[in-house]
């Protein structure tokens, strides 16, 4: 699996459309009663290893009609879960110990002090428990303290942000190794994300780096928040780093209230989001004014290029953000995992996946991408007649004993009534979408965080960046629209190489969309069913997915 997931690519899921003449509904419908190859995943209480697949444990046996010996291929990615793998009359059963223990490391083979951080930075990482760097940090680190402009790409739960953060606190504010840094009293770093929540985890994130003496060095300006106390805060404390939603960045900036030409770091994090149609308006003027000086440049000629290093990032990066970058930036470069890559050097072929159909993608080929989700996960789905999702839901929470769930849906009028269905059969659950006020979604995410919530049912909101590292299971009670914002849904468990399930609930009519996805990700997706409140895996008609 990881070997395959280390080369898989990932092509944008472009227009269905042409797909929806089809009647795939009824191609569906046979390939799924067509016989099928059951995997069924006991109760676990090991870790996943190859000691632990022991092929010659006894099998464990679930009536004459099915599996008497274990043989299988698919195996259970959840801590406590039951998943049951059945080929005819053969099964396997793996067992492991802890749910979310990391089985993918991604952690770096260099340590944090090899990367030129200063000593203060090196304290606060020990202090708050950050003891090697990921691939990605100590790829980007470096490259960006050397002063190039940089886009980040790397999957999922990565440690994109301290990726980008390590820089920038090594460089200005009470932690850097420049001691003029900390006297000066404008704001150095301009951190935007597309939502509140995103916003205020990398404030956290920021805070804790800093320690509680200088917190107030970072200043939150997210939508939903009082703008008087935020502008207040921003004369009061001058802060060296704002983190930010868009709309209330520009906001403030033409109030003009917020300065921020001598600003030396731009980051956008979620950047393909951030240059979607809804904040272009908002980006444009970000990108017009942070860190540009008015006035000429060094030899007395109009200085187009920002002052600033600008730092794009997201799991997903689309050839539109490389030429972006192109254009904005100087001497840029991709870090993808452990690879620095010059800009200019990567071509719309390169392996970066596409927002957009592509000459190569609307000729029917199928373009090579990068990874964007961790290895480690797994992918389901399953069949459900509309007005039975939530009981489904509820079986697959209960399958895979699933602690801690993030069920999508695409619309938040309907969160309520999933929320409803599901505390009616005693599992606490929550809604958490727009419509609600900055108050109501922090404490739904805090009880979601420290468990008394189990089930968190979202929107698109909560699909990009939020980082729950106790989340086991993602469900989709509804599609996503393609296969970036798949990726980013299922994006929300098995962060940090920690193990997560995935499961699609689709309706028949819908097979083939999921079919397509799975062609895009490059992931298998297996077909599963909840039977005896076990996790069932049957294999696809290979006719049909590939
Ligand atoms: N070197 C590290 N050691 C231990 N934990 C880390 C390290 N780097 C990051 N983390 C933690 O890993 C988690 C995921 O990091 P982060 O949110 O930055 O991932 P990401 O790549 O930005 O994900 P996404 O693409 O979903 O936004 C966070 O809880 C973060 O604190």
């Amino acid at each position: 699996m990881a070997a395959s997931a280390s080369t898989r690519f990932l092509v944008l899921l472009k227009d269905f459309s042409a797909f929806r003449k089809i009647s795939w509904s009824s191609v569906a419908t046979n390939y799924h009663r067509q016989s099928r190859f059951l995997c069924h995943v006991a109760k676990e209480d090991g870790s996943l290893t190859l000691a632990s697949l022991d092929l010659g444990k006894k099998p464990r046996k679930f009536g004459k009609s099915k599996a008497t010996k274990l043989e299988g291929s698919y195996v259970t990615e959840m801590g406590q879960g039951k998943v049951r793998a059945v080929k005819n009359d053969k099964m396997k059963v793996a067992r492991e110990k802890k749910p979310a223990e990391i089985v993918s490391p991604l952690f770096s083979a260099k340590s944090f002090e090899e990367l030129g951080l200063p000593d203060s930075l090196l304290d606060s990482l020990e202090r708050e428990g950050f003891s090697v760097p990921t691939d990605v940090q100590s790829a980007a680190v470096p490259a960006i303290i050397k002063g190039h402009d940089a886009v980040i790409q790397s999957y999922t739960g990565s440690g994109k942000t301290l990726a980008y953060l390590l820089p920038i606190l090594s460089e200005i504010g009470p932690l850097s190794s420049h001691s003029e840094s900390e006297k000066r009293t404008e704001i150095q770093a301009m951190i935007v994300a597309p939502s509140r929540e995103l916003g205020m985890q990398i404030v956290r994130e920021v805070e804790k780096l800093l320690g509680p003496v200088h917190r107030r060095m970072v200043q939150q300006l997210v939508g939903g928040a009082n703008r008087m106390r935020q502008e207040e805060a921003l004369k009061k404390n001058k802060p060296a780093i704002v983190v930010g939603t868009p709309g209330r960045i520009a906001e403030i900036s033409k109030g003009g209230k917020l300065h921020t030409h001598g600003c030396r770091f731009l980051v956008l994090d979620e950047v393909d989001e951030l240059l979607s149609f809804n904040f272009r308006e908002d980006i444009h003027r970000i990108l017009e004014h942070v860190g540009k000086r008015s006035g000429a440049g060094p030899k007395g000629e109009v200085d187009e290029r920002a002052n600033r290093q600008t730092v794009l990032v997201s799991a997903t990066v689309p050839f539109s953000v490389i030429r972006a970058a192109k254009s904005w930036s100087h001497e840029p470069v991709l870090v993808q995992a452990n690879k620095v890559t010059p800009l200019d050097t990567v071509q719309p072929s390169a392996p970066v996946i596409s927002l957009t159909p592509t000459t190569a993608e609307a000729n029917g080929q199928i373009q090579t991408t990068i990874q964007s989700l961790p290895p480690a996960l797994k992918h389901y789905y399953c069949i459900s007649k509309h007005q039975h999702k939530v009981d489904t839901l509820r079986r697959c929470v209960h399958a895979l004993d699933a602690q801690s769930v993030i069920a999508f849906m695409n619309h938040s009028r309907q969160l309520k009534d999933v929320v409803y269905k599901l505390e009616a059969r005693g599992m606490n659950s929550a809604e958490m979408h727009g419509d609600l006020g900055k108050l109501e979604r922090s404490t739904v995410l805090k009880k979601f965080k420290k468990g008394e919530i189990k089930v968190l049912v979202t929107n698109e909101l909560s699909a990009r960046g939020l980082d729950v590292a106790e989340c086991d299971l993602v469900v989709n009670l509804e599609l996503p629209t393609d296969a970036v914002h798949y990726a980013h849904r299922a994006g929300r468990t098995g962060r940090l190489g920690r193990k997560g399930t995935v499961v699609t609930v689709c309706e028949e009519s819908q097979v083939f969309i999921v079919k397509k996805m799975e062609k895009q990700l490059g992931l298998p997706f297996l077909y599963c069913e909840f039977v005896d409140g076990e996790l069932v895996v049957t294999e696809e008609d290979k006719a049909i997915i590939r």
